[in-house]
């Protein structure tokens, strides 16, 4: 097992990511004179100003808890249980400097397997206290927020202790991980038979299986690997009413497919303890190469051949305009210089840049899938940048995370959102969901940026994922984000769904019915009502 998550991290992402974290000076700079941001900056207040009610949980429930999992597993100090207070959104690490009220867990449990969690379950049944999962705390929408509902209580049953690979078939290439094995450690488990899962989402570093398939996740390697619930063979699953096991074989006429309930049930219905996965042979060549087109509009047109000729690269990134000239400009130097003159002397006006990642047993199967790819592309025009900028995409795209603790060091209100639609209606839906972003953040003298990019692309649409960057109120700096993001929704809501990949949580809740209906909605309740009758799991999450 790698080192245990030190949950305070939290902008910073990993204890070797606070090295990689500042802001170099010419990106600060280039971002004041870009958006108008001011030369204020607002430190991160110490933890111990953070307002943390003692735990409400009686002596006796901790002593039955503890009775469960053991002696030092049950922690109600206020550093661990201050950790597990929300997930990694924007608004949480504002939280987390003061700004706002946290919701704190009144205790941290750590169960070591599912009888475990089983006979936690029965305990908070019996005393009525709610239970929210908790694998890597990367949530950005809230699905970790420690909320009581009507519970008097609530604990963060940390998966932590659920770190094995509990079996592998290599015949039929599947393996079974406990739910709380972290991105890095479930590869290096399955390396050791020459085997990987490929799911490779931006929270890799700390996020764990069991979120994994509890949020729907799609790592970067989506168009070669698939999402995670492509991936997901079998499941164990603890619920308040007994434990369930589904998935028996690939694929099944046996009514529907009731492995969907649980992927994506975001700790409200039962807590994954194990999942099957299909893995595959390890790669052992790679090949990322970056691109630039001329256009969004030709670049996602490209995009969208690619996908419906089935020559998508494995990973396939399709940057605007401006998430092109942000990381440009973010990178500096004479290179970069160099590059944008290239550009236009290339005859390219609007630079998107495309980045294609190729994995493949052999060099010859590698040779195959690129040169279908390419072939492909041809009629968009590429203009070629090689292998090194598409080799440091791959070596930066753990980095992002670790930068946010700067940027809101420096006043920066930075957060990301996504989306997909139909390959017919994803201009209207990009364009309508900047449109709202800029039109919300934009204030005298300030000039936000919105940026957006594909990384997933089917053959019947896309994703868009948005990023933004703006200076951040000085009046109000929760309530800056909840407007944007709200006006966001509602311009996603009529034409994309509310989250590609980040799932629902607590932020986009109120607009599940109009995605799925009123219909939709009753028939969640009435599972749920089903399988956690005493309401414990997960209070305020998903419906
Ligand atoms: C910087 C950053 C980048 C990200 N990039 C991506 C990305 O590329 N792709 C992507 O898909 N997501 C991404 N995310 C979102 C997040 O990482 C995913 O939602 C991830 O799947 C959550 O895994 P986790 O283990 O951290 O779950 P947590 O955050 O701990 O929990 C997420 C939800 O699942 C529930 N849950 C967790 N474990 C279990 C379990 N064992 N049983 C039942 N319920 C459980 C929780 O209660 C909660 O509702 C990103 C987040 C951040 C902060």
């Amino acid at each position: 097992m790698t080192d245990k998550i030190d949950h305070r991290l939290r902008g910073s992402w990993t204890a070797d990511g606070a090295d990689a974290a500042h802001l170099p000076g010419h990106a600060l700079r280039w971002l004041r004179a870009r958006t108008g941001l001011g030369e204020v900056t607002t430190p991160s207040a110490p933890s111990s100003a953070l307002r943390v009610p003692d735990s409400a949980l009686p002596e006796s429930v901790v002593d039955e808890l503890e009775d469960v999992v053991g002696e030092g597993h049950v922690h109600t100090e206020r550093a661990e249980r201050l950790g597990r207070a929300g997930g990694l959104s924007y608004l949480d690490l504002l939280r987390h400097r003061g700004i706002g009220e946290l919701a704190v867990p009144d205790a941290v449990v750590e169960p070591a397997d599912t009888e475990q969690v089983m006979r936690l379950l029965e305990v908070c049944v019996r005393h009525d206290v709610g239970v929210v999962p908790f694998g890597g705390g990367t949530s950005v929408v809230g699905g970790v927020n420690a909320l009581r509902g009507d519970k008097f209580a609530v604990i963060a049953l940390d998966l932590v202790r659920l770190d094995k690979l509990v079996s592998v078939d290599p015949v039929s290439r599947i393996a079974v991980l406990q739910a709380g094995v972290r991105g890095p450690d479930a590869e290096r488990h399955l390396a050791a038979h020459g085997l990987t899962l490929g799911h490779v989402p931006q929270s890799f570093e700390r996020a764990t299986i069991g979120g994994f398939a509890a949020t729907r996740s799609a790592g970067q390697a989506s168009s070669g690997y698939g999402r995670f619930e492509d991936m997901v063979e079998t499941l164990r699953v603890a619920t308040p009413v007994g434990e369930w096991r589904l998935g028996v074989a690939p694929a099944s006429a046996a009514g529907p497919d009731l492995r969907e309930l649980v992927i994506g049930s975001e700790g409200a219905l039962g807590v994954i303890t194990e999942v099957g996965v299909r893995v595959r042979p390890l790669p052992t060549v790679r090949r990322y190469e970056g691109y630039v087109l001329d256009g969004w509009a030709r670049g996602a047109d490209a995009v969208r051949d690619l996908a419906q000729r089935r020559v998508l690269a494995d990973v396939t990134r399709l940057s605007d305009v401006d998430e092109t000239e942000v990381g440009l400009a973010l990178k500096g130097g004479w290179q970069i210089a160099a590059l944008r003159r290239y550009l236009a002397v290339r005859g390219i006006g609007d630079p998107c840049l495309l980045v294609l990642g190729w994995e493949a047993g052999d060099e010859a199967e590698l040779r195959r899938r690129r040169s279908a790819t390419l072939a492909a592309l041809r009629h968009a025009k590429p203009v070629r940048l090689g292998r090194s900028a598409g080799e440091s995409w791959r070596h930066g795209r753990f980095g992002g995370p670790r930068q946010r603790d700067a940027l809101l060091d420096a006043g920066v209100c930075v957060e990301t959102l996504e989306t997909a639609t139909h390959w017919s209606r994803l201009a209207e839906l990009r364009t309508a969901v900047r449109g709202a972003l800029v039109e919300s953040l934009t204030r005298p003298g300030v000039t936000p940026i919105v940026m957006c990019h594909i990384s997933h692309a089917y053959e019947t649409g896309a994703s868009l994922y948005f990023t933004v960057l703006t200076p951040r109120s000085q009046v109000d700096q929760l309530g800056q984000w909840q407007d944007a993001k709200r006006a966001a929704c509602e311009a996603i809501s009529p034409l994309g769904t509310i989250s590609h990949h980040h799932a629902v949580g607590v932020d986009h809740a109120p607009y599940l019915g109009a995605e799925i209906g009123v219909l939709g909605v009753g028939v969640l309740r009435g599972i749920k009502e089903r399988l956690d009758p005493f309401g414990i799991l997960n209070p305020g999450k998903l419906v």
